[in-house]
């Protein structure tokens, strides 16, 4: 389980997020939605230890980023939206250094590299430098990076961004399996329907605090709205459905 507590950030003295709280369970994929600049990377960010909360506290199983990053660290896989691959390296090359920083070495090293090359159909880019990859090409190698070491939680900042559609499938298809396997997954999409279909829960984040929390079913609810996409607009925007004008009848 993923906990945030509270968190405070600021830049330059203008408040990103304010107190900011929720929890993501275990076995169970959570989507994190926001208008541009809600802070939605601001704050996995600070889930991941790549950023310092002002104040409040961040929880990664039993382990807090900011006080035990290497815990943290270790139960955690991360495909940001800044990605940055060593273009020298080959993608095999790639994977070896960041299992070896795990602390993987010898046979399991080379079973967890081959379970990444298999499950994200590598075997055309395995042995080729990272340099020049398409975006699509960038991503299977950042999520393979992210779980090669098996961590328990996942966290994906717009991991469909840029990608076809097979991309798309095959990203659904990894995050399905590791969901039934009990991964805790956490992801910032703005597109909707891929958030519809593989959301268990939804997090709606503006100016920095959370305005909206369930199942799309139970924001359709709340809100009075058809579509995930409106019940996002209602909660995040504050615009709330208007009924549609019958025909014949004044507007
Ligand atoms: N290092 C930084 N220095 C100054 N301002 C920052 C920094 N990082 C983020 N911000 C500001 O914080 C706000 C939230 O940014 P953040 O990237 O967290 O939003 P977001 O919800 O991920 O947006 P998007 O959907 O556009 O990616 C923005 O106004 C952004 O300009």
């Amino acid at each position: 389980m993923i906990r945030v507590e509270k968190i405070c950030k600021s830049f330059e003295g203008q408040p990103v997020l304010r107190d900011l709280s929720f929890d993501v369970p275990d076995g169970r994929i959570t989507a994190l939605l926001g208008a541009n600049g809600a802070g939605k990377t601001s704050c996995l960010r600070i889930v991941c230890g790549l950023l310092q909360a002002d104040s409040g506290r961040v929880l990664v199983g039993d382990a807090n980023p900011s006080t035990d990053p290497m815990a943290v660290r270790r139960q955690l896989g991360v495909v940001g939206d800044r990605e940055g691959l060593y273009e020298r390296l080959t993608v095999r090359e790639y994977l070896s250094v960041f299992a070896e920083m795990q602390g993987l070495s010898g046979a399991a090293l080379q079973e967890a590299l081959q379970a990444v090359r298999d499950e994200l159909e590598l075997d055309a880019l395995w042995n080729r430098r990272t340099k020049g990859f398409s975006q699509g090409e960038r991503m299977k190698v950042s999520l393979a990076r992210a779980l090669v070491h098996r961590p328990q939680h996942l966290i994906l900042d717009e991991p469909t961004r840029g990608l076809d559609v097979l991309a798309v499938r095959l990203l659904r298809k990894t995050l399905l399996r590791l969901r039934a396997a009990g991964t805790t997954i956490l992801f910032s999409s703005h597109v909707m329907p891929e958030v519809a279909e593989l959301s268990d829960r939804v997090l709606v984040m503006a100016a920095g605090q959370i305005v909206g929390a369930g199942t799309p079913g139970e924001l359709a609810a709340e809100t009075g709205c058809s579509s995930l996409e409106d019940s996002f607009v209602a909660l995040a925007y504050g615009q709330r459905p208007v009924a549609a004008p019958v025909e014949g009848e004044p507007a």
